[in-house]
C-alpha cells in the first residue's frame, strides 16, 4: 500500500518509536498547526473552525505549514483535525466558538436522555462520516512528498465522554463526575462504544495514507481522574484501542504502526501505561524527565514530551535550560526520546521562539557532529 505515496525520506519518529538507537532525537509539537502561526490566521480568514477540518485542501494546507516554516528541523506532520470528529460522528453536534472553545449545544445530560440512547444505538459509518478527514489524509500524504511521517490522531474515551456529557471545556467536571459515579453502568457502555469507534476511526486513517506515520491517542482530562478512577474509566479503554487497533488494521490488510498513548496529568499511570501495547508514552511537564526515563526503559518504551509550553514565553536562557534538563534526564537523546512540548504549543508562542527550541535540540544533542 505504501507504493501510492512517494518513499519517506525521514523515518526518524519511527525508528525512535520502535525503541532503535538514532542519530538524534526526532522533534515536533503538539498542536504546531495553530494560532500562534501568522500563516494559520491567513489561511484561516474567516473561515469556521470545522469548516477548515472539513474541506481537505485547507486542512492539508494548515498541516504543511509548520513543516515549510521549521524545514531542516522538525521530523513529523499531525494532521489538522480536531478529537471532537467523534462526537459528530457519533450523530452530536459541536460548534467551535471564537475565543471560547468547543461546544455542544445539546450534551448528553444522562442515561434517560432519549440522545443517549441515539447515541448508542447507532451503527457509526466511520467511513461516510469522516471520510473528509481520510480525503485530507491522503492529500496530505501526497503533500508532503516523504519529508516527514504522518500523525493521525484521537481523543481517548474518557476525554470525548468528559466533553459530549459537560458540552464544552470546564473547570468543574460535575457532569463528567455525575456520569461516572452515579450512571457507572451507561458510562462504561458509553465509554465503550466510544472505544470502538476510535478503533475504526484510527484504521481508516492509517488505510487513508498515515501508513509509515504514527497514531496518537490524547487523553487530555486523564489528570481529573484519582490512580483508582483512572484505572477504571480511562485506562481499560485506551487499552481496548491500542489492543483492537493492530487486529482491525490487519483485517483491512494492513501493517501495524506505532502508537502513543498522551495520558496529560496521569503522572501516576507510567507504570501502567508502560504495561500496554502502546510503543510510546507522552509526558505532559509535571514528569520529572530522568525519574520517567528510568522506568521506561525498564519496559523499552519511547518517551515523548515534556517541557512546559509556557516557557516558550521565556527567555532563551530559560529554554536552553529545559532542553538541558530534558536531554540529560532521557539519556541523552539517542535513544527512547521523541523530544516535544508536555502539551499543546499555546497562542501568542513567538515563532522564532519555538525555532529556538528546536535549534537548542538539535545544538544540545550534538546532532550533525
Ligand atoms: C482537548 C482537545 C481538543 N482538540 C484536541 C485536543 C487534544 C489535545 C489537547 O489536549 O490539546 C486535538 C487537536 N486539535 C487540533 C489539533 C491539530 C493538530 C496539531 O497541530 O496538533 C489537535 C491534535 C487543532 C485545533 N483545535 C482547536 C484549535 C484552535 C481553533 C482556532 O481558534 O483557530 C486548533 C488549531 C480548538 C479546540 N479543540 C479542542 C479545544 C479544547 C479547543 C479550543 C481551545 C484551544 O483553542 O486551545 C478540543
Amino acid at each position: 500500500m505504501g507504493s501510492r505515496f512517494p518513499e519517506l525520506r525521514n523515518d526518524l519518529l519511527l525508528r525512535t518509536a520502535r525503541g532503535e538507537k538514532v542519530e538524534r532525537p526526532p522533534m515536533w509539537v503538539m498542536r504546531q498547526a495553530g494560532r500562534y502561526l501568522p500563516e494559520y490566521h491567513e489561511v484561516k480568514g474567516n473561515r469556521d473552525f470545522f469548516e477548515c477540518c472539513r474541506t481537505p485542501s485547507v486542512a492539508c494546507a494548515l498541516t504543511l505549514q509548520p513543516i515549510e516554516r521549521y524545514a531542516g528541523l522538525i521530523d513529523a506532520a499531525i494532521i489538522f483535525s480536531d478529537i471532537l470528529v467523534i462526537p459528530q460522528a457519533m450523530g452530536m453536534e459541536v460548534v467551535m466558538v471564537d475565543k471560547k472553545g468547543p461546544h455542544f449545544p445539546h450534551p448528553l445530560t444522562g442515561p434517560e436522555d432519549p440522545q443517549f440512547a441515539r447515541v448508542m444505538a447507532r451503527d457509526v459509518d466511520v467511513r461516510a462520516e469522516l471520510g473528509y478527514v481520510f480525503e485530507a489524509v491522503t492529500l496530505t500524504r501526497r503533500r508532503l512528498e516523504g519529508r516527514v511521517p504522518l500523525i493521525g490522531f484521537c481523543g481517548a474515551p474518557w476525554t470525548l465522554l468528559c466533553y459530549m456529557v459537560e458540552g464544552g471545556g470546564t473547570k468543574l467536571f460535575k457532569e463528567a463526575k455525575t456520569w461516572v459515579f452515579k450512571h457507572g453502568e451507561a458510562s462504561g457502555k458509553l465509554l465503550q462504544k466510544i472505544a470502538e469507534v476510535c478503533v475504526e476511526y484510527l484504521a481508516q486513517k492509517v488505510v487513508a495514507g498515515a501508513q509509515v506515520g504514527m497514531i496518537q491517542v490524547f487523553d487530555s482530562w486523564a489528570g481529573e481522574l484519582s490512580p483508582a478512577s483512572f484505572k477504571q474509566f480511562a485506562l481499560p479503554y485506551l487499552t481496548y484501542i491500542s489492543d483492537n487497533l493492530p487486529r482491525r488494521l490487519s483485517e483491512l490488510g494492513e501493517q501495524p504502526v506505532p502508537m502513543t498513548v498522551f495520558a496529560k496529568g496521569a503522572w501516576y499511570a507510567l507504570e501502567d501505561l508502560c504495561k500496554t501495547t502502546y510503543d510510546v508514552i507522552g509526558l505532559d511537564w509535571l514528569h520529572d524527565p530522568a525519574q520517567a526515563y528510568e522506568v521506561a526503559q525498564r519496559y523499552s518504551k519511547t518517551l515523548q514530551g515534556n517541557a512546559d509550553p509556557g516557557v516558550l514565553y521565556g527567555s532563551h536562557e530559560s529554554i536552553s535550560a529545559v532542553v538541558e534538563n530534558m536531554v540529560s534526564g532521557f539519556g541523552g537523546g539517542r535513544q527512547g526520546w521523541i523530544a516535544n512540548l508536555g502539551h499543546g504549543i499555546t497562542p501568542f508562542v513567538n515563532p522564532d521562539d519555538l525555532k529556538f527550541f528546536f535549534e537548542e535540540i538539535h545544538r544540545q544533542t550534538g546532532a550533525g557532529r
